[in-house]
């Protein structure tokens, strides 16, 4: 029987509520598939502040060191917005982790499920055309990981700025997984920059171009960010893997996830150059929903399938997974935010989304 150690990081907000159901999924794909998974749950993110004086105690580092795989939930909230920023959970956890481990491929997949058109608030023609869309985001560099400075100067004058920077190794890894995942899929590579401005764009496009001479099936496309963003609106089924820095990916990627319906949909692999990764939602910690027990649990059940996939080589169990999310979608097993306002009272909660994806499993 495979035996694996996961880390398992609930965070804040829906985060618990999410990942309770991931666990549930997780136990019945085991149980099928004789996969042994055994899960120590670790403090992370405010959470953590609350009850351990710091974000990502030392235990929880420790902890994700020593597993095979970290799950991740979501962390921050308005409790602690105004810690310093170097205090706050989505600095002193996430990015800490991320960096850490060196997790510098993100992969954000966001797909329209044949039949789910209608889900997607796209105008109906443009949504049946079709979006399926991998982000490949850089996560470990760029404007997060720059000298960021505090305020200088006096009065009207006061100013602070935040640094981008990039390596052409650093761009070189993360366009050669851009590349390698679009050999898996449609062909094709449309590169988002800010080349008409940014110095850090300009390089950023030479070394895309140096990367794209080894991949000569690969169709190769830039695009300028602000035209990305409206491209995806009314014409996404161009986009097949979309290249992006840490920023410009963050933003794409919300974009993409509500293409196809909701925040809650789209789940996320960081991985390092080992194999090793952590998956989470793409989406936070929902402060507005959390606590009512109402939250789409599928981005995390999604997360957990690319963990078992990616980081841990069960094809088996993944496929399991992200076939019991699609029956569940195409049988109108839905939360709230996937319908519309005037048929919620017939929304699904969390708990049941996750219960009805469970039967179709076993
Ligand atoms: N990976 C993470 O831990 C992560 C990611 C993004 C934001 N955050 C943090 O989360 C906090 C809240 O951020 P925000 O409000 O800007 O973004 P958010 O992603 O938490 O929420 C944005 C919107 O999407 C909805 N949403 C998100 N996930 C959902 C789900 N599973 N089901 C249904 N609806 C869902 C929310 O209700 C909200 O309306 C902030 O502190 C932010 O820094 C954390
Ligand atoms: C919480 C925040 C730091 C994070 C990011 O910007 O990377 C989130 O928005 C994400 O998309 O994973
Ligand atoms: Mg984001």
């Amino acid at each position: 029987m495979a035996k694996y150690q996961i880390a398992v990081l609930p965070g804040d907000g829906i985060g618990p509520e999410v990942m309770d159901q991931a666990n549930r999924v997780l136990d019945a794909v085991c149980s099928k598939f004789d996969i042994q998974l055994e899960r120590t749950v670790y403090p992370v993110g405010g959470y953590a502040i609350d009850h351990h004086g710091e974000a990502l105690p030392e235990s929880t580092l420790k902890g994700c060191e020593q597993a095979d795989a970290i799950l991740f939930g979501s962390i921050g909230g308005p409790k602690w917005d105004s810690l310093p920023l170097d205090k706050r959970p989505e600095r002193a956890a996430l990015l800490t982790l991320r960096s850490h481990f060196d997790l510098f491929s993100n992969l954000r997949p966001a797909k329209i499920y044949e039949g789910l058109a209608h889900l997607s608030p796209l105008r109906v023609d443009i949504a049946q055309s079709g979006v399926d869309v991998l982000v490949v985001r850089e996560l470990t560099s760029g404007i997060y990981f720059g000298q960021p400075k505090g305020l200088e100067g006096e009065g009207e004058e006061q100013y602070a700025f935040d640094t981008m920077r990039y390596s052409k190794r650093e761009i070189r890894r993360i366009a050669i997984s851009a590349f390698d995942a679009a050999m898996k899929r449609g062909k094709k590579v449309t590169s988002v920059d800010k080349a008409n401005v940014l110095v850090c764009s300009r390089l950023w496009r030479e070394v895309v171009e140096e990367v794209a001479k080894d991949y000569t099936e690969v169709t190769l496309e830039h695009i300028y960010i602000d035209n990305a963003t409206m491209q995806l609106l009314c014409d996404p089924a161009q986009f097949d893997v979309m290249l992006c820095s840490n920023l410009f990916g963050d933003i794409i990627s919300d974009e993409c996830a509500m293409l196809t319906g909701s925040m809650g949909l789209l789940p996320s692999a960081s991985i390092n150059g080992d194999g090793f990764g952590m998956y989470e939602p793409a989406g936070g910690s929902a402060p507005d929903i959390a606590g009512k027990g109402i939250a789409n649990p599928i981005a995390q059940i999604l997360s957990a399938s690319m963990m078992l996939r990616y980081s841990l080589g069960e094809e088996a169990a993944a496929d399991a997974i992200d076939a019991a999310v699609m029956k569940t979608l195409s049988d109108g097993v839905l939360t709230g935010e996937l319908m519309p306002k005037e048929q919620r009272d017939k929304a699904c909660t969390t708990e049941q989304v996750g219960t009805y994806l469970i039967q179709q499993i076993s």
